[in-house]
């Protein structure tokens, strides 16, 4: 096909579009008047038509009579002087002559520009990098669960409350099993649209500026958008804050990037439809005008202050054809949707999935071995692998069992208690998510705790707004809490929620624990602790509390001002000591305790209740991994334990429990479908003497849950030399 038929096939095919959007129908006839291709009588119908779409109507009939010649003399008119609508409406792939310099001129300049991002964007500087050091983003990046859905109060609910498995049941019933990939945002839906703009909302820490990185980088790299997006622009709003004066959007951009503002002017003015600018943490702009402010800011290169600026392209008022993704915490989302250019699609980080949390594991240590003890850990404890959905959780905890790695120590030796982490997760997001907290920290968090605990004593985890106002001085510049838009019958509802129910428990518990003697007396000794067994929903709290007393954790607290009072530390330690030396304790009751002080980590203390504890009676329950983890740090830290009885063990936990067995004076085992190499070490143990001396071990043989026989093992000291 020659130019002009191609041409003229282009004016045929966009013909219903053009008679619409085309506004300088008389700029093009005069042009085509005086290069002879419009006679004077079609001109003059043309000039008396009411409006520009009758007027396009009348010019096509002469285009129509004309044929290819006159519908290409068009096209080039209209490329001249419609250049947005030519553009957007993509040419005919035969270029003109100013497309073809302006194609040449700036595709190395848009090359050099990716190259530029590749180099700077496949590093990735950590919390805990020390200068000049940095991992690659390949070797951290992990695709999240991505949602383009708003759920309901009832599936919020469901999802705040779940934990281990399952939350991952929950979470793949909402996505039926399919993320969003990054790489599809903006394809089209069932319908066929495609956005304009796409919000990508995640809580603190859930990873949307490392999926902005992630983005930029696939696309400099030709991975993600090739054809779609010519160029792709990174904004920052906390560094937009700090512009100072005015800015055009054209001096904006080239603040945040390489390339100069004639540059980009010419990248803009060429293919503003080929243009996404991808702007990150809406919810720190701070902004400075009504957000249904009108003032026509349209053009380019017009100077205000740069928030304006950028609230003009938000609006789509200046590049209205340009394509926009927005990154914001939830309780900033109502205000940016409100703002932004339609049509709009909302997609929401949820975080890892379990099989995400793996990949980062693997990534993270690169070492099969290594990589496989340390989840195998973490996925024992169900509280910590479901934090472990929050990307920077799941930093902190590889970050910490590697130190272990590096010093020598397995995964399980001296672990970390759950609390510590949920410390170090506080403690990074208050340093390094948190700009100009407009209070202090000890404030923060005993507001937080104070309204954590409201929502726990009436067992609730949405919270609704008034309760937060009352409470929290600005709950919307606060990266532990959540917002939530849900509808009500004919209006909207706005309630509020922490990133999960186990966080409501920490803050809760740190609330307690920091509270003045008196109250501490009144709330948390009298009320919570004395009938602690018969409010389960308060456990984890209890347990929150003695991680906290930790010394190391203590240590931390102060750096933020945050001071335990002894005697809160004196009452809950009396407490669980009466515990153990007092009456029978439930086996529920056992494993509660055992947690405590497994939380509590501190050896002297735990060797003093361990010895105090008459007799340990988990009977025969099923022990999960944490409880089993959790009595064998307690019988580490003592030289003697009085006894122990239905300790119902798998060959796993067996062969865990047999170098401590020898601590036990008195000990009754349920094995469950022993190996005969199972029953040989602990005959072999015994009788060397490594575990017996004037001790009496029980053991029950049961082979698929039914008992078979039992052995009674008890020996005297001068048998076991
Ligand atoms: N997809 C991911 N893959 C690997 N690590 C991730 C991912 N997302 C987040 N992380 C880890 O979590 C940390 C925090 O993520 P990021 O800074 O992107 O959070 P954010 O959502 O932007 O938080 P905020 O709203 O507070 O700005 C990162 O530095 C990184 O260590």
């Amino acid at each position: 096909m020659d130019q002009d038929s191609e041409r003229a096939r282009f004016v045929d095919d966009h013909w219903a579009k053009l008679v619409q959007r085309v506004q300088m129908v008389m700029a093009i006839a005069d042009e085509l008047r005086s290069g002879g291709m419009l006679k004077y009588e079609p001109y003059c119908k043309i000039r008396a038509a009411d409006t520009n779409q009758e007027k396009m109507r009348k010019l096509y009939e002469v285009l129509h009579s004309g044929g290819d010649k006159v519908k290409s003399a068009f096209y080039c008119s209209l490329e001249k002087h419609e250049p947005s609508l030519f553009r957007a409406l993509g040419s005919t792939g035969h270029h003109t002559h100013s497309e073809k310099t302006h194609s040449s001129e700036i595709s190395p300049v848009i090359h050099k520009y990716m190259k530029q991002i590749c180099s700077e964007y496949q590093h990735v500087t950590e919390y805990n990098s020390l200068p000049g050091e940095y991992v690659l983003l390949s070797e951290r990046f992990t695709q999240p669960l991505i949602l383009q859905k708003h759920r309901d109060r009832i599936e919020r609910e469901e999802e705040i409350r779940s934990s281990g498995e399952r939350l991952q049941q929950v979470l793949s019933s909402r996505s039926s099993g399919d993320s969003v990939h990054l790489s599809s945002l903006f394809d089209p839906d069932d319908h066929g649209n495609s956005p304009s703009s796409v919000i990508l909302q995640g809580n603190s820490g859930n990873g949307k500026s490392f999926t902005v990185q992630k983005i930029m980088m696939d696309w400099a790299s030709g991975d993600f958008y090739k054809g779609r997006f010519d160029i792709v622009f990174h904004l920052k709003c906390k560094e937009i804050n700090l512009i100072p004066g005015e800015k055009s959007l054209v001096e904006i951009l080239s603040c945040s990037c390489s390339l100069s503002s004639h540059e980009i002017s010419q990248i803009l003015q060429q293919s503003p439809e080929k243009v996404l600018v991808v702007i990150d943490g809406f919810d720190e702009l701070k902004l400075t005008q009504d957000i249904n402010d009108t003032s026509a800011h349209t053009d380019l290169l017009q100077k205000a202050p740069p928030v304006d600026t950028l609230c003009a392209l938000l609006r789509g008022r200046i590049l209205p054809e340009s394509f926009l993704l927005v990154s914001s915490r939830s309780t900033a989302t109502d205000t940016l949707s409100n703002l932004l250019k339609g049509p709009q699609r909302f997609s929401e980080i949820v975080g890892f999935s379990e099989k995400g949390v793996e990949e980062y594991f693997q990534k993270f240590f690169q070492n099969e071995k290594l990589f496989r003890e340390a989840y195998t850990y973490v996925k024992a404890n169900e509280t910590l692998i479901t934090a472990c959905s929050i990307p920077v959780v799941c930093w902190i905890i590889c970050t910490t069992i590697q130190e272990r790695f590096t010093s020598g120590a397995d995964a399980t030796s001296g672990l970390e208690t759950t609390t510590s982490i949920y410390v170090d997760f506080v403690c990074t997001l208050l340093e390094h998510h948190c700009q100009g907290l407009s209070q202090s920290v000890p404030t923060l968090l005993r507001s937080l705790g104070q309204l954590a605990e409201r929502g726990m004593q009436e067992q609730q985890v949405l919270l609704d707004e008034k309760s937060v106002n009352e409470t929290i001085s600005d709950p919307a510049g606060n990266p532990f809490l959540c917002k939530f838009l849900f509808k009500r019958r004919i209006r909207q509802e706005t309630m509020f929620s922490f990133m999960h129910l186990s966080f409501q428990e920490f803050f809760t518990a740190l609330y307690y624990v920091l509270l003045d003697e008196e109250e501490s007396q009144r709330k948390l000794t009298r009320s919570l602790l004395m009938d602690s067994f018969s409010k389960p929903q308060f456990a984890a709290v209890v347990q929150f509390a003695f991680g906290l007393l930790n010394k190391d954790v203590r240590l931390t607290l102060k750096k933020y001002g945050l001071f335990i009072c002894p005697k809160t530390q004196a009452h809950l330690k009396e407490w669980i000591l009466e515990k153990v030396k007092g009456c029978f304790l439930s086996s529920e009751a056992v494993f509660f305790v055992l947690h405590c002080l497994y939380e509590l980590h501190e050896e002297d203390f735990v060797k003093e209740a361990m010895e105090s504890w008459k007799r340990i009676n988990p009977d025969g329950e099923f022990l999960r991994r944490t409880d089993f983890c959790a009595l064998l740090y307690c019988s580490q830290c003592c030289q003697r334990i009085e006894e122990i009885s239905e300790l119902r063990l798998t060959s796993e936990d067996f062969s865990m429990i047999l170098p401590e067995l020898h601590k036990f004076k008195e000990a009754s085992l349920i094995m469950m479908d022993p190996s005969v190499s199972d029953l040989s070490e602990l005959i072999y143990a015994l009788t060397r003497g490594q575990t017996l001396s004037s001790q009496c071990v029980c053991v029950g043989i049961y082979q698929m849950n039914y008992p078979v026989y039992s052995l009674n093992l008890s020996i005297n000291e001068e048998l076991s030399r």
